[in-house]
């Protein structure tokens, strides 16, 4: 069991032209083990920049990143990562994929073969574990991106834009299994979206970032997350704080964009 800290993280980017971006500045928070954290936020805010901070990809100018007792340093299978398109293995098969963290570590299938099989159960492709990549549907790729990431047992999973690929049915339908497996594993989890919609469905936190320099905005606690375990996501939208909350939440991202669109104007 391990909380991570995101400490005072500052990222400056240095451009080839002399010039330097201030991605994020100063951002510090603290997730509980268990919890699950959708980021927000208007192109630019350092979402991504923040997540890959996290993950141990980019090593940020200021600040610390902690998991439990310990200081990040770089990538490890402790952070799993979901991206938007599955980066799967296109010549193996979905159980291999899946399987294929495990293997890694020196494994045998004796050891982590029922593990595999109950995940493919968990995410409903057990009927596909011997199809290749390129047999599957879209939402079924980014269920077998969700199960590998599951086979490393991570503490924190970090997903970004994981559903942002998918049609709209589908996309609702694997917002449910986020959340049954967010309910079911306990992991920590950090989803990066740009559907305020998803963000207030799944987020029981819910962080909205602001851009230039990317830093912490506002943030929400909200029930909707865990209402929406086990039911139909159409029914916790009737909840009378969802609209609400969603309308004020696309009021603010839409000034911080005339903002920007007003800046880049006057800079023309
Ligand atoms: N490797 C890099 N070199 C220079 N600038 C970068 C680099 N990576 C990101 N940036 C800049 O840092 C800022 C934050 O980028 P980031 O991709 O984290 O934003 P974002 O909120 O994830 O955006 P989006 O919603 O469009 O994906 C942007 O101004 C971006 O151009």
């Amino acid at each position: 069991m391990s909380g991570l800290t995101i400490d005072k993280i500052s990222m400056r980017f240095d451009l080839p032209n002399g010039g330097s971006v201030q991605a994020l500045k100063d951002v510090s928070l603290q997730l509980n083990q268990g919890e699950l954290m959708s980021v927000l936020g208007p192109s630019g805010c350092g979402k991504t920049t923040l997540l890959n901070i996290v993950a141990g990809f980019l090593a940020p100018t200021e600040g610390k990143i902690r998991l439990g007792d310990h200081v990040v340093t770089g990538p490890d299978a402790e952070r799993g990562m979901v991206f938007q398109q599955g980066a799967l293995f296109e010549w193996m098969s979905v159980r291999q994929n899946v399987a294929f963290g495990p293997r890694m570590k020196g494994q045998r299938d004796s050891e982590y073969g029922a593990n595999v099989d109950h995940l493919l159960d968990v995410v409903g492709l057990q009927d596909f574990k011997e199809k290749a990549i390129y047999e599957l549907s879209g939402g079924m790729q980014q269920r077998v991106a969700l199960a590998r990431c599951l086979a490393n047992d991570p503490d924190v999973i970090l997903m970004d834009e994981p559903l942002g690929a998918l049609d709209a049915l589908t996309r609702e339908k694997m917002q449910s299994l986020v959340l049954k497996l967010w309910k079911e594993t306990g992991k920590t989890i950090i989803l990066i979206t740009h559907s305020v919609e998803e963000a207030l469905l799944l987020g029981e936190r819910l962080l909205v970032m602001a851009p230039r320099p990317g830093r912490i905005h506002k943030e929400y606690r909200l029930p909707f997350a865990d209402l929406g375990v086990g039911q139909d996501l159409r029914e916790v939208k009737k909840h009378p704080d969802y609209a609400k909350t969603r309308e004020e939440i696309l009021a603010m991202i839409w000034d911080m964009e005339e903002e920007i669109m007003g800046r880049a104007e006057e800079n023309a």
